[in-house]
């Protein structure tokens, strides 16, 4: 097994540390480096080295997980140049929203580069997970590499870093926006005389069966089973009024959008 690092301990290097533990039994000595090694006990405890140190965990390893915010990315890679790293022999895999290929090249020389665009459903292996290799890494690191992000759920392979950019919108920061939705039927439920433990159930049960649903009915339109509910005349039609009163899927184009534009923001500033 190639030795692993991530440079940032944080919630996505702990979801694709987990997934690694998880399926490849063998992955001892994942180095995982922060500034608080305090912060990184629950690394140790499933036998990471933890650090202090990103150059000693950059320097010990062969897969680098750059899994640092993307604000952050900058001066992490400098620290690495600075300090002697030698990335000719290794791979970088960088899951930072909105900072390209060629900015990592530029800070780093580095010739081996993936991208790769998680969602923190990955904790409990239902994510979906955006991957973009870059030419010039061959066919047995992809797979090596795939091999360590498969645990995580579904793998989609892009064919460019603007795919990243989408699948970073649509499957990274969409869970929040699903979050929101559920977070305001659970106000309503409230609203409508439910305590705080039974609005949680109901729209646990709501989140469950709906997205049971769509996947047990793979074959048809999901505008068909929305019309399933909708009795002719009925309440739910009246509901629905309301979303298009209120231009839900003009709100919805312009959320994902809003993070596109973050994202090549981001781009330009890095
Ligand atoms: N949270 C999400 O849903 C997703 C996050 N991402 C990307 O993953 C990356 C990490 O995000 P999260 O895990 O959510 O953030 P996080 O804040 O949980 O983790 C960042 C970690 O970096 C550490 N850190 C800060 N400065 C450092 C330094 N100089 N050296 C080493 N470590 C340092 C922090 O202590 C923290 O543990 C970001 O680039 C983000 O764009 C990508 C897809 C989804
Ligand atoms: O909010 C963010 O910037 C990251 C990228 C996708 C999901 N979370």
């Amino acid at each position: 097994m190639s030795k692993i690092a991530f440079i940032g301990g944080g919630n996505m290097s702990s979801c694709i540390f987990d997934g690694i533990k998880r399926a490849h039994k063998d992955a001892d000595d994942i180095y995982v480096s922060g500034p608080h090694l305090e912060k990184l006990a629950k690394f140790a405890d499933k036998k990471a080295k933890i650090t202090t140190s990103n150059v000693e965990a950059a320097k010990e390893s062969d897969i680098i997980f750059l899994g640092v915010k993307p604000q952050m990315l900058t001066s992490v890679l400098q620290e690495l140049k600075d300090n002697g790293i030698d990335f000719s022999a290794k791979i970088l895999v960088s899951m930072a929203a909105g900072f390209k290929i060629a900015s990592i090249r530029r800070l780093t020389a580095a010739p081996y580069i993936v991208r790769i665009m998680p969602s923190t459903p990955a904790k409990i292996g239902l994510g979906i997970t955006g991957i973009y290799f870059e030419n010039g890494i061959d066919d047995k690191n992809k797979k090596l590499i795939s091999s360590l992000l498969e645990p995580l759920g579904m793998l989609c392979r892009l064919n460019s870093e603007e795919g990243i950019n989408a699948i970073g919108a649509l499957a990274g920061s969409a869970p929040a926006f699903l979050y929101r939705f559920f977070e305001a039927v659970e106000h309503e439920c409230i609203r409508y005389g439910f305590s705080q433990s039974d609005a949680r159930k109901i729209v646990e049960q709501l989140g469950l069966g709906t997205s049971s649903m769509v996947i047990h009915n793979h074959e048809t339109p999901i505008s068909a089973l929305r019309e399933a509910v909708t009795s002719k005349g009925g309440t739910t039609y009246e509901g629905l009024q309301q979303m298009t009163a209120f231009k839900f899927e003009e709100m919805i184009e312009e959320v994902f959008k809003a993070c596109m534009k973050k994202t090549h923001l981001f781009e330009e500033m890095f």
